[in-house]
């Protein structure tokens, strides 16, 4: 059966911007029969992440993660239908999700790779499990509960950078739901401003590109900055932490600012940034959501809830098409997505 399939073709290098030429669209064929175990599946969505760019390194640098190897097919996650299954675990018509999903328009896999998924949870709009039903809504929910120390009553004004992405959007909307009082978010254009604070329920949006961030925080969160879900890092960070109260909490999530340059992760702080941690008795601890998915299934079915019932809006970007792949990820690397950045491969 012949089928399209996304391959690395070159690496950009630890210090290179990553473009559309480093991924190759190819033919291939799929073996007419299935062995033992395995499950041919169609694939519906793939999502698009910042991680994905240090696997496009020799060296990832984050354990957890493994390199893309040359002229082979990438993989992240995707979600599918089960085409036809010789796995006790899947039968055809399944919807089924995995983290290591092969970029390709149909695939052979193995059967116990799979989770399967039910439709109902998202209402029948699959690409959310790879967003806000997904790894991304996770890590923003269990996130701010882990790291953010919100409390309800309290006053607290939270801060997010890169807020008008996949998990920036929800963690405000789950910081305000939580008890913030504000959820203040920085974005990268006047469009993704006006969503966070038309569509999500942000108090504020600060643009970087066109706005004096320091000026703006002051005049937007005149208690200070209790709580800060870091996306980015570099010095959209460094100056939302000099505003930030005594006792207040850094979320490190992500350090998308850095990661096309060659720095470990997560990337040093400056000196002068390590002082006003200490002085200001703020806590600034990494956050890997791989690290508490024994609290995955009740949080997603708190989120499925939420999307269901209107408190958290779902943003995406949704392009067709496995040849736009490596556009896709490339432009999400540069601020083009809104929400979840994903690929509608099939029906
Ligand atoms: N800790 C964990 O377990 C997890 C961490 N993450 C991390 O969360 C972060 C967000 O991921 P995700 O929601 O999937 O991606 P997003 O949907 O937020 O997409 C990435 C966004 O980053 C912004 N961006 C890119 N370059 C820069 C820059 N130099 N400075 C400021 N903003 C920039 C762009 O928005 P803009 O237009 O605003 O610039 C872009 O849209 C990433 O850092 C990621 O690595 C993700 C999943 C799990
Ligand atoms: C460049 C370092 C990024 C660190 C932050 C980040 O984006 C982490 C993302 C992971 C998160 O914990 C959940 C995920 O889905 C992301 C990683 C997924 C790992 C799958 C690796 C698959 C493989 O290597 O085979």
């Amino acid at each position: 059966m012949p089928v399209q399939r996304v391959v690395l073709n070159s690496r950009p290098g630890n210090n290179g911007v990553p473009v559309p030429a480093h991924f190759r669209l190819e033919e291939t064929t799929l073996a007419p029969d299935l062995e033992d175990g395995e499950v041919l599946v169609r694939t519906l969505c793939l999502s698009v992440d910042p991680y994905m760019r240090c696997r496009m390194n020799e060296d990832t640098g984050v354990g957890y993660v493994t390199p893309w190897q040359l002229s082979e097919c990438v993989d992240g996650g995707g979600v599918g239908v089960v085409e036809s299954s010789r796995c006790s675990a899947c039968s055809e018509g399944d919807v089924v999700t995995s983290f290591n999903w092969p970029w390709q328009t149909k695939a052979v896999m193995k059967g116990s790779a799979l989770q399967k998924v039910d439709p109902q949870v998202v209402d029948g709009h699959l690409s959310y499990f790879l967003g806000a039903v997904g790894i991304t809504g996770l890590t923003a929910l269990l996130g701010v509960r882990e790291k953010g120390n919100v409390t309800k009553g309290a006053n607290q004004t939270m801060v997010v950078s890169g807020a008008a992405g996949a998990c920036g959007s929800v963690a405000g909307q789950i910081g305000r739901l939580d008890g913030c009082v504000r959820a203040v978010g920085i974005c990268g254009s006047e469009e993704k401003c006006r969503a966070l604070v038309d569509d999500c329920g942000f108090s504020a949006a600060i643009n970087y590109r066109k706005e004096d961030i320091p000026a703006k925080l002051q005049e937007l969160c005149p208690d200070g900055i209790d709580v800060y879900f870091d996306n980015v890092g570099g010095g959209i960070s460094d100056t939302v932490i000099a505003q930030m109260n005594n006792n207040s909490h850094v979320i490190l999530c992500g350090q998308i600012s850095q990661y096309n340059k060659d720095v470990p992760y997560p990337p040093p702080l400056s000196e002068e940034i390590q002082e006003t941690l200490r002085r200001n008795n703020i806590t600034r601890e990494r956050f890997t959501v791989l690290n508490y998915m024994n609290k995955a299934d009740a949080a997603l079915c708190e989120l499925s809830q939420l999307v269901k019932s209107g408190h958290i809006n779902v943003l995406e970007t949704v392009v067709e098409g496995i040849e736009k792949m490596g556009d896709a990820f490339c432009s999400m690397m540069k601020g083009g997505n809104i929400g979840k950045q994903i690929i509608k491969i099939s029906e």
